[in-house]
């Protein structure tokens, strides 16, 4: 059933019996899926090494402040069954913007990830946002980093010239479009959407950016449902905030009569 989200009582932090590969973020080349094996500390939800690796004060404290968000932002998180097509286990990343606090914690969280990683020689010039849950939180984060916001959009909606690429995602074909002149040649990008899965979308507006001439730093997404390995297709530095499906515990997955929080 797809229109009730389902219960996630027996469905944790997600994970998936396929999800072995590394899962490489940007200040931590280990592997960072949030279902590292049993005898790894989970880096999603803790820099575990932070006192072994001899941060400075402030950014232990803002390695613990993310810890901390992150549990807050993976309880928000629902998931519907077969949506938008059967086999699908559609995350509605919604529930997070219509509560200001979480709102305001995903913002923060995002911004401590770019500051604590790129720091201030390697600030972006540019947050590129992918139509349409990319621009949910990409012009606020760009306002907190002082950057540009620059959409992509999906095909026929941006006037004047624009370049395209063609990507296949997780349930469709589409194509993507950014405007010409939109990133001047050289300047930093980071592109951030709501969710990485085949990695199609990203790929495609990284190929957009580095069109127009743009240094891509890296790519930064809400969740990445890991077990699809979308992280393989680009060629920058990724990092998740949340990871991901347990496709093994779907079936177990029981349909709740009301909302029910995720996790
Ligand atoms: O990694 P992929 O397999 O490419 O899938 C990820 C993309 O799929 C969703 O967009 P979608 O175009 O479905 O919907 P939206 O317009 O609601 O953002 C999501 O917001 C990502 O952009
Ligand atoms: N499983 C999924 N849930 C929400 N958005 C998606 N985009 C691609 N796959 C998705």
């Amino acid at each position: 059933m797809s229109g009730q989200p389902v219960s996630t009582a027996s469905h944790p932090p997600h994970g998936h019996p396929d999800n072995t590969g590394p899962s490489t973020q940007v200040g931590d080349k280990a592997s960072t899926a949030s279902h590292p094996p049993p005898h790894k500390p989970d880096p999603t939800v803790a820099d575990n090494n932070a006192s072994k690796r001899k941060l400075s004060p402030a950014a232990t404290s803002g390695a613990a402040e993310l810890a901390n968000l992150k549990i807050r932002l993976r309880q928000a998180l629902k998931q519907y069954k077969d949506f938008p097509s059967p086999g699908i286990l559609f995350e509605d990343i919604l529930p997070i913007f219509a509560d200001p606090g979480l709102h305001e914690a995903l913002l923060r969280a995002l911004e401590l990830h770019v500051t604590q990683s790129y720091g201030e020689s390697q600030k972006p010039d540019v947050i590129v946002g992918l139509e349409a849950r990319g621009f949910l939180f990409g012009p606020s984060l760009a306002l907190r980093l002082g950057a540009a916001f620059v959409p992509v959009r999906k095909q026929g909606k941006l006037p004047g010239p624009t370049e395209t690429a063609s990507y296949q995602k997780e349930y469709g074909k589409d194509f993507f479009q950014i405007q010409k002149g939109a990133i001047k040649n050289g300047q930093r990008v980071i592109i951030v959407d709501d969710i990485i899965a085949t990695g199609g979308s990203a790929s495609a507006a990284g190929s957009l950016v580095r069109k127009l001439g743009g240094t891509l730093l890296g790519y930064v997404f809400m969740l990445e449902l890991d077990f699809l390995k979308g992280r393989a297709k680009l060629d920058a530095p990724v990092y998740t905030l949340i990871s991901s499906q347990e496709k093994g515990k779907e079936g177990d997955a029981q349909s709740a009569e009301g909302p029910e929080s995720a996790r």
